[in-house]
């Protein structure tokens, strides 16, 4: 598969810069490790502009471990300092104090996790509100070949679930990880300093507890990857049932498709169990292992107790401390899913944010001559081709005089959509020049260009919106009244008049869906309303019913006027209005002329004009 970057020849060795490593399930490690480096860049730059902050989050952090760490060395001074002058009768000063400051302590922990967790969750809103802001705005400039192969579910999955991955980690997996190593390595130097001997004793499970952790993170993995794998099964079935749902139901294609997705839903069901049961043996052989440990602390101090070798006090100190040292255990099982699941969306986002756009912007733009586009066309040598191998445009001169209108002919997979999308500059071209009154399209700032040439697609695409919005779409500056007289002149005012809320009728909405022939008329009036000098049409091939159709062509007439045009014409009607037609076939020109000559020559399209006659005339 290829990638956007990659349309004009891949970089030898670097097939898995941008997306293209999403299409690859076994990746060798020089490649991930690369991977790897590239997500640590991206979160590199995003922690960036907080690194004050996450110094003091971690000041923060350290302060709230330290006086959480002080609380059962505070019992056992307690029980040993504060206990036995009671006993001997001389007041209990020495055990409120040590009271006291425990009371303390518990306060400082309070304070100080309270300030961590409103900072670190306004920085991590932060960091999420700047990648959603990065990603959105590439996406947007990436250009259309890169929209043509990543599919909008994809698109939505980064925009959503990636995201949501990295502000899981952000709001609970940092502080769970900081938390947890500060938590057990702040015990085990405790235990150590408060006993040795003891201290050695309870640690002695450490490397037991270690491969064991070892073991989990190695199977949390597998299950992990096969968790993702189903899941995105189920996803991909799920949009494609029901962004297909017409042709599902004209099938009758929905036991089978219910059949697949109760497959697809079982397995997912499993992969999730499966994770489910790993995490609680990790959980169970963790409790084990520390209550274990506590029993052996217990004997083992009972019996040094008994011998005055150790305080109660420092044995209760340790029994406390021991609990605290194996709960983090447990949530950093739990993070390193959270982990993973982070560093894949990051590993995806870093991707996407790496690719470029492969019509980029002209460093230094030209200006056009007299400062605006008057609209004439050229093609100079233009090959063409999406795939390196598969020229579909092999070598192509044409001229089009400013005001002209074309109609571009052709048979399915001609060629007559790419040669428009080069003149919108969607796609640059492999070699020659496609240039706009003498200019270089490649050399034309974006806004220029978009002003000049306009294409109208056969998706007629309406925003959520009103249909005024929509029309304004063409131009956002343009009043009401410009909005109005743009549809008055399409011929499209009345059935707007004639909806429950006129122009501001919400599209998509009760009462504001639409024919085709609506869609197109809306989809017309923003081009006429945005006045290119260059217009493309590229015409929807569904047929409208005999007065809509007159309106379409009516309104035709009236957005051609004053400009050049190119018509990619489904309708042969639509040829008539026409100062020019040119018959494509295998990206090559094989007739050109007026509409006229080319039906007296008899050849190609002549063929065609006969057969819509015909068909006019039987139908
Ligand atoms: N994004 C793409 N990537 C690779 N190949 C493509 C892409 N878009 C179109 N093609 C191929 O280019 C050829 C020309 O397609 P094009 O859409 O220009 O034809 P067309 O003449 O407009 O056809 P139609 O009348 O059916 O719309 C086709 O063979 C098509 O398979």
């Amino acid at each position: 598969m290829t990638t956007a970057t990659q349309s004009s020849g891949p970089p030898a060795g670097a097939s898995w810069r941008g997306v293209a490593s999403e299409d690859q399930d076994e990746l060798p490690e020089k490649v991930s490790v690369l991977l790897r480096e590239r997500s640590r860049r991206l979160l590199g730059a995003l922690l960036r502009p907080y690194r004050r902050r996450i110094a003091l989050l971690v000041a923060t952090i350290v302060v709230s471990s330290a006086a959480g760490l002080s609380i059962p060395f505070l019992v056992s001074v307690g029980i040993d300092e504060g206990i036995p002058p009671l006993s001997r009768g001389e007041g209990p000063a020495t055990l409120l104090v040590v009271v006291g400051v425990i009371l303390a302590a518990t306060l400082v922990q309070a304070v100080t996790r309270q300030a961590f967790l409103n900072m670190s969750g306004r920085i991590g809103q932060g960091i999420l509100l700047e990648l959603r802001r990065r990603v959105f705005d590439h996406f947007q400039r990436l250009s259309l070949s890169f929209h043509e192969q990543y599919t909008s579910g994809r698109v939505i999955s980064r925009l959503t679930s990636d995201i949501e991955n990295i502000a899981e980690l952000l709001q609970s997996g940092f502080d769970a990880l900081v938390r947890a190593l500060l938590t057990m390595i702040g015990t085990a130097v405790l235990l150590l300093v408060l006993d040795l001997p003891l201290g050695l004793m309870a640690l002695v499970p450490l490397p037991l507890l270690l491969l064991f952790t070892r073991w989990f993170r190695r199977q949390s993995a597998l299950v992990y990857r096969r968790t993702r794998e189903t899941v995105a099964l189920v996803i991909v079935h799920f949009v494609e049932s029901m962004t297909g749902i017409r042709a599902v139901q004209a099938f009758r294609r929905e036991p089978r498709n219910q059949e697949i997705f109760e497959q697809l839903n079982d397995d997912y069901r499993d992969a999730n169990a499966g994770g489910m049961k790993l995490g609680a043996t990790f959980m169970t052989g963790i409790k084990l292992i520390g209550n274990l440990t506590v029993g052996g602390v217990l004997l083992y101090g009972g019996y040094l107790a008994l011998h005055d070798e150790v305080k109660v006090g420092v044995l209760a100190a340790f029994l406390l401390y021991l609990r605290q040292f194996y709960e983090p255990m447990q949530e950093v099982s739990q993070f390193y899913n959270t982990l993973q699941s982070a560093g894949a969306a990051l590993e995806k986002l870093s991707g996407v944010l790496e690719e470029e756009p492969s019509v980029p912007e002209p460093r230094d733009p030209a200006p056009l001559p007299q400062g605006r586009a008057r609209g004439r066309i050229r093609f100079e040598q233009v090959r063409f081709a999406y795939v390196e191998e598969m020229p579909i445009l092999p070598g192509l001169d044409l001229t089009v005089p400013a005001g002209q209108t074309v109609a571009l002919v052709g048979s399915t997979g001609a060629g007559k959509t790419t040669l428009a999308k080069l003149i919108s500059r969607f796609y640059d071209p492999t070699e020659g020049r496609v240039l706009l009154d003498g200019v270089d399209l490649r050399t034309l700032d974006e806004p220029t260009l978009r002003q000049a040439v306009v294409m109208v697609t056969q998706e007629n695409f309406l925003f959520s919106g009103t249909v005024a919005d929509n029309i304004r779409f063409g131009r956002p500056q343009a009043g009401d009244r410009e909005v109005r007289e743009a549809a008055k002149a399409i011929g499209a005012h009345e059935f707007i008049s004639s909806l429950p809320d006129g122009y501001d009728t919400e599209v998509g909405k009760r009462g504001g869906r639409m024919s085709a022939g609506q869609r197109q008329l809306v989809a017309f009036a923003r081009a006429f309303l945005a006045d290119p000098a260059v217009l493309i049409l590229d015409e929807a091939t569904s047929s409208l019913d005999v007065p809509s159709e007159r309106l379409v062509q009516r309104a035709l007439r009236t957005i051609l006027a004053d400009r050049t045009a190119l018509i990619i014409a489904h309708r042969l009607s639509t040829v008539e209005i026409a100062d020019r037609v040119l018959v494509m076939e295998r990206g090559r020109i094989v007739e050109d002329g007026p509409p006229d000559r080319l039906i007296a020559a008899a050849g190609r399209f002549a063929g065609l004009h006969q057969a819509w006659l015909d068909s006019l005339s039987s139908g």
